[in-house]
């Protein structure tokens, strides 16, 4: 338990006109193994929206949420903000930190799970920004993985059950949950969480999701089919990522007999890109031709109780106050936050 003197939310950044997505599409895939197709098709989800991508705006209702919350609760840290990607970025923010006095960050990533892309590659973006500050750079914690807090859990449960409330009835009563994630290379996602134990055949990235899946599932009013699917795939197709696709799996379920699905973003913190086109338009666009019901849950986004969940975490670290988790994964031995730290 330390001191800490600001409060830092680190999330992706997405363009928010015409003319950013491109150079933000370019410093998202900088170095990346990504096919020049792959970043036209993606080019086109962000220009049928305008080009602009909803996180932003999500992270500030955030903030805005956070710090009122904090007021209230007497969490006397001030806010910040910085992306990876995009305005504002990290590096500035972290500079201005540092300028404002700031010695000591405590950092939550608006991602809940272990993998490279969620945990390390946020470290990795740390530690480079905190290089270039010098040697009286200011210290920078990352709060740990909260897939497992009740205040992830909660509202995908309260979501969960509003999306099934919008089926008609007769499509309710035959419904499949798909849970729905990232997908990632599977040899990142063998690596993800290191190897403190054996998370099994994904990872601690697989079995995070899967578990949150499980819970979530548990505390509806009665028992329905579950899975957890994937969506977003990038990279070129020789390259195994993990599966299946939430379309693919659609369409078997759909010539299965299967009415209906209810699709759950259980993998991202709000609706951002990835969900408001790969699920609100791809994945009901397959839905329609499949002659099935579709409805998708909100994720978390701003609910009292993922907002509270902040104040919570931050409570761990500045109080030592005990870390609320729900399900039965293995704890890492050495801390998740290190553990998740490996590629
Ligand atoms: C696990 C995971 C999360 C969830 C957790 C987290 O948040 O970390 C996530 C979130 C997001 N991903 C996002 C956008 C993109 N991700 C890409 C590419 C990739 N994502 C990957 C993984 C993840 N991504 C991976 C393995 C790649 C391949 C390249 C690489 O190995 O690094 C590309 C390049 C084009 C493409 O290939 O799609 C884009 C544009 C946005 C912003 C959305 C918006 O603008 O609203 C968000 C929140
Ligand atoms: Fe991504």
């Amino acid at each position: 338990m330390r001191p800490y003197d600001a409060f830092l939310l680190i999330s992706f950044g997405g363009p928010e006109g015409e003319d950013e997505v491109i150079p933000f599409l370019e410093n998202v895939t900088r170095g990346r193994n990504i096919p020049r197709e792959r970043l036209a098709e993606v080019g086109e989800h962000y220009f049928l929206f305008g080009g602009v991508s909803p996180i932003n705006q999500q992270c500030r209702d955030l903030l805005a949420a956070v710090t009122a919350d904090f007021e209230t609760e007497g969490v006397d840290l001030p806010v910040y903000w910085g992306n990876r990607f995009w305005a504002p970025m990290l590096t500035d923010t972290l500079a201005r930190m540092k300028e404002d006095g700031v010695r000591r960050i405590l950092a939550m990533p608006t991602s809940a799970y272990c993998n490279w892309s969620s945990r390390t590659a946020y470290h990795e973006d740390i530690d480079r920004a905190l290089a270039e500050l010098g040697d009286d750079a200011p210290e920078v914690e990352l709060i740990r993985p909260f897939y497992d807090h009740p205040g992830f859990v909660d509202p995908l449960v309260e979501h969960t059950r509003k999306a099934l409330d919008a089926l008609p009835a007769e499509q309710r009563e035959g419904a499949h949950l798909l849970f729905s994630a990232h997908s990632i290379p599977t040899a990142m996602a063998e690596a993800s969480g290191g190897s403190c134990h054996d998370h099994g055949p994904e990872g601690a990235y697989g079995a995070q999701l899967n578990e949150v899946a499980r819970l979530v599932a548990a505390r509806l009013d009665r028992e329905y089919p579950f899975e957890v699917v994937y969506q977003s795939r990038s990279g070129p197709p020789s390259q195994p990522w993990l599966e299946p696709d939430v379309n693919d799996r659609m369409e078997e379920l759909a010539a299965e007999g299967v009415p209906a699905v209810v699709v759950i973003p259980h993998g991202f913190v709000s609706d951002h890109m990835e969900v408001k086109f790969d699920l609100d338009v791809e994945a009901r666009e397959t839905a329609d031709k499949l002659g099935i019901g579709y409805e998708r849950a909100l994720s978390p986004g701003t609910h009292p109780a993922f907002v509270s969940m902040v104040t919570a975490l931050v409570r761990e670290y500045t109080e030592g106050t005990e870390p609320a988790r729900l399900g039965d994964l293995p704890r890492c031995s050495d801390g998740e936050e290190k553990c998740c730290r490996q590629r």
